[in-house]
């Protein structure tokens, strides 16, 4: 099982968690799961260095992470080796409760889709981050990419929590020095190159999801 993109004591740096989403993809374009939460992990990290405001969300991202790692350890572990190995393998054997919670309600493939959805709000927040200007509001575009993603999976009472939190995020020009990239130039040039990555291992999850039609998996 791979561990954390980083350890406690390295300097965190973000492109080193978009690096493990390229190694995320096989060359049969297959996601591993050991390099997935690899970087979910790393990601999740980076929000705990935000401040303790975003611990509920780090908290229920982690326990995800954990319900993951746990698979992979567990004595089924090589049907986890890929998204698509645990797909086929939950499904031929019945392990998800695919029209209500019932006897799985924590499926590998319910529990990555939770995953999946946050992986597309990141796309979302990624691209504003790339093409925001100076004055732009993080919190704004955090908000704008949570509306248009997670949010449509939320009751109220997370929405409303979530849109507290945002308002707290630091100014885009603090936001790009706790990423520990260089220059904002230089994290602009480096998003351009995570954008793709965190897009095909987004689109090949989805395509997926999709061709089995769990994407509603409760
Ligand atoms: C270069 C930019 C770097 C940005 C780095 C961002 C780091 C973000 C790290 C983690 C994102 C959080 C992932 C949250 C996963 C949420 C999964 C989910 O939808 N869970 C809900 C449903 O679960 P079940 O009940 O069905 O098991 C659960 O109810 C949610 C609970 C917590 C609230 C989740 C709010 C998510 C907001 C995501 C935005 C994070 C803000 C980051 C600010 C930079």
């Amino acid at each position: 099982m791979a561990d954390a993109v980083v350890s406690e004591n390295q300097k965190f740096s973000i492109k080193e968690v978009f690096d493990t989403f390229q190694l995320c993809v096989t060359e049969n374009k297959e996601v591993k799961i050991d390099q997935y939460v690899a970087g979910w992990r790393g990601l999740v990290r980076f929000l705990n260095s935000l401040g303790t405001v975003f611990y509920f969300i780090a908290k229920d991202a982690a326990s995800k992470i954990q319900i993951m790692v746990n698979y992979r350890n567990g004595e089924n572990g090589a049907q986890y080796a890929t998204i698509q190995s645990m797909v086929k393998y939950e499904l031929e054997n019945d392990l998800v409760d695919l029209t209500e919670k019932a006897s799985f309600p924590e499926s590998g493939c319910r529990t990555l889709l939770r995953l999946h959805r946050a992986l597309h709000w990141l796309e979302l927040f990624l691209e504003r981050l790339r093409t925001s200007t100076e004055d732009d509001k993080t919190s704004v575009m955090c908000s704008e990419s949570y509306n248009e993603s997670l949010a449509l999976f939320h009751p109220y009472m997370i929405r409303k929590a979530s849109g507290l939190a945002f308002c707290t995020l630091p100014r885009r020009y603090t936001f790009f020095e706790v990423m520990n990239v260089g220059t904002p130039d230089q994290v602009v040039a480096m998003l351009g190159e995570a954008l793709p990555l965190v897009s095909e291992v987004y689109q090949l999850t989805q395509d997926l999801y999709s061709k089995h039609n769990i994407l509603d998996i409760p």
